[in-house]
């Protein structure tokens, strides 16, 4: 019974803390914070040191002896919580350990199979190695970056686009970000990614070739935010320093655009964005194609400039990027910085929250299936490291990197591979501006301080921090990161704490963030804030540790300064750091590092090799490594030369160089509607083809409905701001500029009616007086229930129909001959609609006037710009043989739940009839066995769940309006 000595002595321990662990809701929110208590190690000791049957074997020895003494009660009922923890702890350990094990067995199921439809020609390349040529710190050798090599293929390339000049669009969707003085640190969610999205967007607009970008993210006019960040607009003009802006040319620069959407005058943070992604999508298309014909008149002698890739950053900006991508027919990319899976993954890990806690707690679901649909949608994947791409992205359905190496190399054969695609992977680290690093020779000893004697004065931020200190002048630690649990700063605390040794040598510095009020910050920051001030009384660290409330980003530099003056060292102990802005910023200072052996550390680690790497969870290989690089000079010296050294490996005209150097493997793709120059009549008034698509969207944005899914609860569009005559007559002239448009671009491509193709002007005269357009998607398994609806709205407006003020859109999951015949039977006309969205947003058809025989005129353009990654053939086949395994077993006989319907089937759209309702696997098990082997589509369970439409990845009946 040696376990259970131990585990008494501990509950003792717990009742002798006082109460806390009885109330279970204060005790989760208290571990998912991530705040110390000695509760909290005693009842971790406990749980993560002894085995469930000891556990138990308590709670009976404590039920067995209980008596009236409360202590005893609350012995009891500890014993009993414990034990169930302990048993949570071991389900969600098992559950995990078996999600794992499935997903190995799908995953080479699917490779099994995809290799065996490719089997035919299996090339050397598609067994043996890597082919690489990912620039990786990973896989160079320290001091060499692959990425070096990408200068020749970016000149080869430069020399190619001369002349031409690029458009590029960055995403970054949560808002609070600026050029200038930038708030990092304020919340969860202002930290790294605002300060690479800035510097990228300005460095990339400072490259040769490339004429603008813009970085898109949220308009917040708030009184909670700074008036800055609701400008709709923001120059971020260029650095002046490091050779970065030669060559600046005729380039129009980096821009801030601030797109309005979500609730009005309210920040809010990312996990709340989800809902109004729609909106933000509509509003960046409208500004996308406003710039383009701008740049069009400044750079492309009056043909739209469109951009050259659109490019996502994080999850919500992905899925954002993805419809855009879609909707503009051009290239996307991506960059996670932070991805959903290792997150939930590392809180399943703990045990302290249940899955649907942490579903609901961080809306990690929606944000994994964004991040799925970003490998489906996405033509490179950039990556800060190499761990990303082999521990983290490896976790999704989307990604597979062998399936990604075999098909990389029978690209490069120019062997086909049967509708199979796989997102490029680059691993491209960030940079850093070098120009506030002015060299301080004086900074080793002591000559920079502010003196009498005409020196400069100590920067301000410097007498902030030293009023902490007892001894200013002892090295200094310097954690600098948000008060988020993941970085793990309370263990560093107690690691300072602890270590008798390292307190007597050394000072603690915690930059963590700006605050006024821990009350008013987040409850997950002012947690942590929490912890560590009670831990820094506990331990009586008093002059010992600095913890200043408020910082700009202008003293970061100094911050770094003070601590590498000192021969300090920065440390980063987060659980995991996915790259770890902080690292690069501290070695260019010249303060050696200790940081997590978790993520990106370990390559710059690689590359700069200025410093020691720690296990997070191991406070006291903390205190060693911290102890060890104070206290050895030599080693301290070296490491801060090897990162002097090596820093410049990190800069961004670098990054920009192979950033470019990839979208140039894109192939190009731009919206279809521009090729109809020829079509075009010189004298004709009607406006240019992209004020035809912006009026299209702004018939949306008027038109708010709900298409597959999107429930769209904003009910403050920008546009219901105006006097309702305002509105009604900006509409009006949407609609006619729009038909306009449509008129003068169309007649050939998007006729399948040679006969008329030029006379286009009289194909959709209807259109020209509509005031309204009304969108009837009904899902209905039977023709009447969609005749039921749609007869009730056309009399709810029978008298606008009557005039033409009103014109409608079917959008259903129907194909043209089941419309045709819907029609017939219900003695409806084709013209009784506008256009058709048919095959669930495979097809898009306008009705004409001009043709008995045939009725519809098929939108071919419309085609181009879903049929992006479509697998056509090969992803029939696959989908035939997923039917064929779905069956119902009834002793001997087997029956088929779900067959192909051919008949009903379309280019862009295979259909299978469900044949016993209720039977079949839900939709996401289809979506996740196509992308496991590489297959993008997008199945919908349509007519009530008896029919599956499968349908381009990027194609819906909300992506056909827009
Ligand atoms: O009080 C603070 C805290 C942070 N910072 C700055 O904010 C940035 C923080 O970046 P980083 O350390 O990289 O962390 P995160 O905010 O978590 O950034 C995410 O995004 C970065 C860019 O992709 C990645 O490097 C990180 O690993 C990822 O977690 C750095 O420039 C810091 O100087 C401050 O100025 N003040
Ligand atoms: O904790 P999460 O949701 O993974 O997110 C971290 C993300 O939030 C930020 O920290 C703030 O910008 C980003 O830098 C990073 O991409």
């Amino acid at each position: 019974m040696a376990g259970n000595d131990w585990i008494n002595s501990y509950l003792e321990a717990i009742l002798d803390v006082g109460p806390g662990l009885e109330d279970k809701k204060s005790s989760l929110l208290l571990r998912e914070r991530g705040r110390f208590s000695p509760t909290r190690y005693f009842v971790e000791e406990v749980i993560t040191g002894f085995d469930e049957t000891d556990l138990h074997r308590s709670w009976v020895r404590a039920q067995a002896t209980r008596s009236p003494q409360e202590r005893n009660t609350r012995l009891e009922n500890m014993c009993w919580r414990i034990w169930n923890l302990a048993r949570q702890k071991k389900q969600l350990e098992g559950e995990q350990a078996q999600w794992m094990a499935k997903r190995r067995q799908e995953r080479e199921k699917g490779r099994r199979e995809a290799v065996a439809d490719m089997s035919e020609d299996l090339s050397e390349g598609e067994k043996g190695d890597m082919v690489s040529d990912m620039p990786s710190h990973g896989e160079s050798t320290k001091g060499r970056l692959p990425r070096i090599s990408s200068v020749e293929t970016m000149e080869a390339w430069v020399n190619q686009q001369k002349g031409k000049k690029l458009y590029i669009v960055l995403i970054s969707l949560h808002g609070l970000i600026r050029g200038e003085n930038m708030e990092l640190g304020r919340d969860s969610d202002t930290g790294g990614q605002v300060k690479y999205v800035v510097e990228l967007a300005r460095a990339l607009g400072s490259m040769p070739g490339v004429y603008r970008v813009d970085l898109l993210t949220r308009q917040v006019s708030s009184p909670e935010v700074d008036w800055s960040y609701g400008e709709p607009t923001e120059m971020l003009p260029p650095r002046s320093t490091e050779g970065m802006m030669t060559e600046m040319g005729e380039s129009s620069g980096a821009y801030i655009i601030r797109i309005p959407f979500g609730p009005r005058e309210k920040y809010i943070p990312k996990e709340q964005l989800w809902p109004y992604i729609p909106e933000f999508v509509d509003g960046a298309l409208n500004h996308i194609i406003q710039m383009s014909k701008v740049l069009g008149e400044q750079i492309g002698n009056g043909y739209p400039v469109w951009p050259v890739a659109i490019h996502g950053h994080y999850a919500d900006a992905g899925d954002s990027a993805a419809l855009l991508s879609g909707a503009l027919n051009v290239p996307m990319l991506f960059t996670g910085h932070s991805l959903g899976r290792d997150k939930l993954d590392q809180l399943l890990r703990q045990g302290r929250l249940s899955k649907d806690e942490i579903n609901s707690t961080y809306k990690i679901m929606r944000r994994i299936e964004a991040e799925e649909l970003t490998l489906d949608a996405s033509e490179i994947v950039i990556t800060s490291t190499r761990q990303e791409i082999d521990e983290q992205w490896r976790l999704y359905d989307g990604f597979d990197p062998i399936l990604e190496r075999k098909l990389r190399a029978r690209i490069k054969r120019n062997v086909s591979c049967y509708g199979r695609f796989m997102p490029r992977m680059a691993v491209i680290p960030p940079g850093m501006e070098f120009h506030h690093i002015v060299p301080h020779e004086g900074d080793m000893d002591g000559e920079t301080e502010g003196t009498e004697d005409g020196k400069a004065p100590d920067p301000p931020i410097w007498t902030e921090i030293m009023r902490f200190f007892s001894n200013p002048r002892k090295p200094m630690i310097l954690a600098l990161a948000r008060p988020d649990p993941k970085k793990n700063l309370t263990t560093l605390v107690k690691a300072f704490g602890e270590c008798r040794p390292l307190r007597e040598l050394a000072n603690l510095m915690l930059i963590m963030g700006n605050r006024d009020n821990i009350d008013e910050m987040s409850s997950t920051n002012s947690s942590v804030l929490l912890s560590i001030l009670k831990m820094i009384d506990k331990y009586d660290l008093y002059g010992q540790v600095a913890y200043p409330k408020h910082h700009k980003q202008a003293d970061v530099p100094d911050i770094y300064r003070l601590a590498a003056k000192t021969k300090g060292v920065f440390i980063n102990p987060a659980f995991i750091e996915p790259f770890g802005l902080t690292l690069i910023e501290a070695a260019a200072y010249g303060l050696p590092m200790v940081a997590t052996k978790n993520g990106g550390p370990v390559d710059i680690h690689r590359v700069l090799d200025n410093g020691l790497l720690v296990d997070p969870h191991d406070q006291q290989a903390i205190a060693d490594a911290l102890l060890k690089l104070v206290a050895d000079k030599h080693l301290w010296a070296k490491c801060r030369a090897n990162g002097l050294k090596n820093i410049h490996l990190f800069s961004w005209p670098e990054h920009c160089k192979t950033y470019l150097s990839r979208i140039a493997s894109c192939k190009p793709r731009q919206p279809r509607w521009l090729r109809t120059d020829d079509d075009d009549d010189e004298n004709s008034e009607t406006d240019s083809p992209s004020d035809s698509l912006r009026d299209i969207h702004d018939i949306s944005l008027n038109l708010r409905f709900s298409l597959d899914g999107e429930k769209n609860d904003n009910k403050e569009n920008a546009d219901n701001t105006l006097d309702p005559e305002v509105r009604k007559s900006k509409l009006e002239n949407a609609v006619l500029s729009w038909s306009k448009g449509v008129l003068k671009s169309t007649p050939k491509a998007w006729s399948s009616d040679k006969g008329d193709q030029n006379s286009g002007a009289g194909k959709f005269p209807a259109i020209r007086r509509r005031r309204h357009i009304f969108v009837i998607a009904v899902d209905c398994d039977t023709s009447s229930g969609l005749s039921e609806s749609v007869r009730k709205i056309f009399e709810a407006v029978e008298k606008e129909r009557a005039e033409g003020s009103i014109g409608f859109i079917l959008a259903s999951s129907f194909n043209i001959s089941e419309v045709q015949s819907f029609l017939v039977s219900e003695g409806m006309k084709p013209t009784d609609f506008d256009a058709y969205i048919c095959n669930s947003g495979g097809d898009l058809y306008y009705s004409s006037f001009h043709s008995e025989q045939n009725p519809f005129v098929v939108d071919l353009y419309y085609h181009s710009h879903i049929e992006y990654r479509w697998g056509g053939e090969g992803l029939r086949k696959t989908l035939v043989r997923w039917a064929a395994s779905i069956i119902d077993k009834k002793g001997e006989n087997e029956d088929h739940i779900v067959v192909e319907d051919e008949d009903n089937s379309a280019d862009y759209c295979y259909t299978f009839k469900v044949c016993k309702l209720g039977t079949v696997p839900p939709a996401k098990e289809l979506r996740k066995l196509m992308r496991i082997q590489a297959l993008r589509c997008h199945a919908v369970y349509c007519q009530n769940g008896s029919r599956i439409n499968v349908i381009p990845v990027l194609a819906s009946r909300s992506q056909a309006l827009r």
